[in-house]
């Protein structure tokens, strides 16, 4: 698509698309007819509240309101926000061009973005002022912030036509799509929540380890730390099996593209980050090279299976014999191993 033919407000909002997201704004901008733009702007509707959402200086009381009556804006072609201090401050206080644009959207698709908002920013609310508890916990977390964009994702690739309707029907797996993204960029980004007082990893399994979360970052805690890490992958990898069966659906090539290539570099994310000290102590990020390699791989499910198994497999052979949890590690990894 040559941009010569878009509307000023819509050429914006794919800038703001490349300005806040590295890994999601070239598969969108690669989607077929319809879903492109629609889900350009679902994406930067979901971010402006997720910036609501991570924003620690706003207070409470003007949080939750705004959280909750998110979804309200996208017919007030007013709103915005300007007293955000987050990196991606200038989707709210832009929002009137992303408005704009998804009032443009067909009623199908509005309908989709304004479901899932209204639901992401009451979900939000539940997990404001306290970490995440059990495990129960977790899924719920990530259902609200993660699941909700696969159902809603999937409801949008069927109403396009370019997937079948049993895509947009089968919330399970649509969900689980989500939660293995969001579980992973959790693990992964333990320090840099822990350091901005954010817990996200769960108390029923960091309690076993330490009496605080902040606790695993410290050298003694070092071996501790590492089965609590191991643990709380080998819970993600349990979400493979759904994940392959999701992608197995699909027919589109660019709607397969836009959900293959997340998985993989989730999954290498998970590889790197199985039993490695550095996610304690830094951030642990695939490097781009790899990345682009695996992109170029992944054009059908066969290819997505192959990575899915290396990975998996990867993780498999340096299991640590002392590991609390290596039989149940050991058990996830050939069930997934199964199912690639
Ligand atoms: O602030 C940050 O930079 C990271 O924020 C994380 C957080 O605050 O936890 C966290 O914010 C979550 C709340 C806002 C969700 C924003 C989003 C993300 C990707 C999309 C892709 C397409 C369409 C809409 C999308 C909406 C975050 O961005 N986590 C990344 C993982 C979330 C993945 C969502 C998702 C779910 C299912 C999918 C299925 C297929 C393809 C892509 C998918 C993408
Ligand atoms: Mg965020
Ligand atoms: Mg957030």
């Amino acid at each position: 698509n040559n941009q010569g033919e878009l509307s000023p407000t819509l050429k914006q909002c794919y800038k703001y698309l490349k300005l806040t997201s590295r890994s999601f704004a070239a598969v969108i901008q690669a989607l077929d007819g319809e879903l492109r733009n629609a889900i350009c702007i679902f994406y930067l509707v979901l971010r402006a509240l997720d910036t609501v959402e991570d924003d620690m200086t706003i207070p409470n009381d003007v949080k939750i309101p705004m959280l909750r009556h998110f979804h309200l804006n996208l017919q007030d072609t007013h709103w915005s926000f300007h007293d955000s201090k987050e990196k991606d401050k200038i989707v709210l206080e832009d929002f009137p061009t992303i408005t704009a644009e998804f009032q443009a959207l067909a009623p199908v698709y509005q309908e989709v973005i304004s479901d899932i908002c209204c639901k992401m920013g009451n979900g939000m609310t539940v997990f404001l002022d306290r970490g995440v508890g059990s495990l129960h916990e977790w899924n719920e977390y990530c259902h609200y912030v993660a699941g909700l964009v696969g159902i809603g994702l999937s409801r949008l690739f069927s109403a396009s036509k370019l997937e079948s309707p049993e895509v947009g029907r089968d919330e399970r797996l649509a969900n689980n799509m989500g939660l293995f993204l969001q579980k992973t960029n959790i693990i992964r980004d333990y320090l840099e929540d822990v350091l901005q007082g954010r817990e996200f990893w769960p108390k029923e399994v960091w309690g076993k380890y330490g009496r605080k979360l902040g606790d695993l970052a410290e050298p003694d805690n070092r071996q501790q730390a590492l089965h609590c890490l191991n643990e709380l992958i080998t819970n993600a990898l349990e979400l493979v099996p759904d994940c392959i069966a999701y992608m197995t659906r699909l027919h589109n090539q660019s709607v397969f593209n836009f959900c293959a290539i997340p998985q993989v570099m989730a999954i290498a994310t998970l590889e790197r980050c199985y039993n490695n000290p550095a996610v304690l102590t830094g951030v642990v990020k695939i490097r781009k090279g790899e990345a682009v390699k695996m992109m170029m791989g992944v054009s059908n499910v066969e290819k997505v299976k192959a990575i899915m198994h290396y990975f998996t497999s990867q993780i498999e052979s340096r299991i640590p014999k002392d590991d609390p949890n290596a039989e149940r590690t050991r058990e996830v990894c050939s069930k997934a191993l199964a199912c690639t």
